[in-house]
């Protein structure tokens, strides 16, 4: 497995058109005694939003961690436009509910990787972390337990803490499941603007209504990928039927 990193710069170059943030060739991943991904290509084009779309179990949380640098890849090429690594937000169900840690402090922990665990916290942390609070609305919850939260609400935690890491390069574990329709929309419109503002978001999604809202779509079936492009090309009734054919 290689990992690779260029220097092309995730900024749009003068004629309009993107750079490609991350490639990946013939990309092969899964966990001991079973492969999840087969021979994946595709690219995920710098300042855009970027949805895997697949059914259960089609590898699409196995994708992100492979992103994320959370997975090895067990064999294929993995390419990095430069940037600052990758923010990962988990699945909310990932995070034990149990953790006797408040909403400010499991937003500190995005920290961690640039300050380490020891170095004391600096006024650049304190600030990256009142601004992603303050973005997501979550800086009234700051004492609150993360057990104690609703699932709305913990879950905009969560993504604050990705957007304290300060990536340009965000990548989110299915962040609307569960949520009402209108957290759904505020979260969507969210991710919308942080693209907007220079960052490259990768999520993966069963909230069809999110995935039509992205730039383009990466569509998983048995950890095959089955089809790459824009929404509207990619989600049309057919390919859905198929691939939401019952076995
Ligand atoms: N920790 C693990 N250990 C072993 N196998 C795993 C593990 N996590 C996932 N798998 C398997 O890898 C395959 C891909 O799973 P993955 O979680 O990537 O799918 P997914 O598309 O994200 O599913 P979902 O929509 O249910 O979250 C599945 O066959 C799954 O059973």
């Amino acid at each position: 497995m290689t990992i690779m990193f260029n220097n092309s710069a995730p900024t749009p170059p003068a004629d309009g058109s993107r750079g490609e943030r991350v490639r990946f060739h013939d990309l092969d991943a899964g966990y001991p005694g079973r492969p999840a991904l087969h021979q994946l290509s595709a690219s995920i084009t710098a300042l855009t939003m970027t949805a895997l779309v697949g059914p259960n179990g089609s590898g699409k949380s196995t994708l992100l961690g492979v992103l994320a640098g959370v997975i090895d890849a067990t064999s294929g090429q993995l390419r990095y436009a430069e940037g600052r690594p990758p923010a990962f937000v988990p699945q909310r169900g990932a995070v034990g509910d149990t953790l006797p840690l408040t909403a400010r402090q499991t937003v500190e922990m995005g920290r961690w990787g640039e300050r380490g665990l020891w170095r004391r916290t600096t006024r650049q942390d304190r600030t990256a972390v009142d601004s992603a609070m303050e973005r997501l609305g979550v800086a009234g919850l700051a004492d609150r337990q993360l057990g104690e939260l609703s699932g709305g609400q913990r879950q905009r935690v969560l993504i604050a803490q990705g957007l304290a890491q300060q990536s340009d390069l965000l990548l989110l574990d299915e962040p609307t499941t569960g949520l009402d329709p209108e957290a759904r929309k505020r979260i969507t419109a969210l991710l919308t603007d942080l693209v907007a503002d220079g960052t490259t978001v990768v999520q993966a999604t069963h909230d069809l209504d999110a995935a039509r809202s992205a730039d383009a779509c990466l569509l998983l079936s048995d950890g095959r990928l089955v089809g790459q492009g824009p929404p509207e090309q990619i989600l049309t009734p057919t390919a859905l039927s198929r691939i939401w054919q019952p076995a």
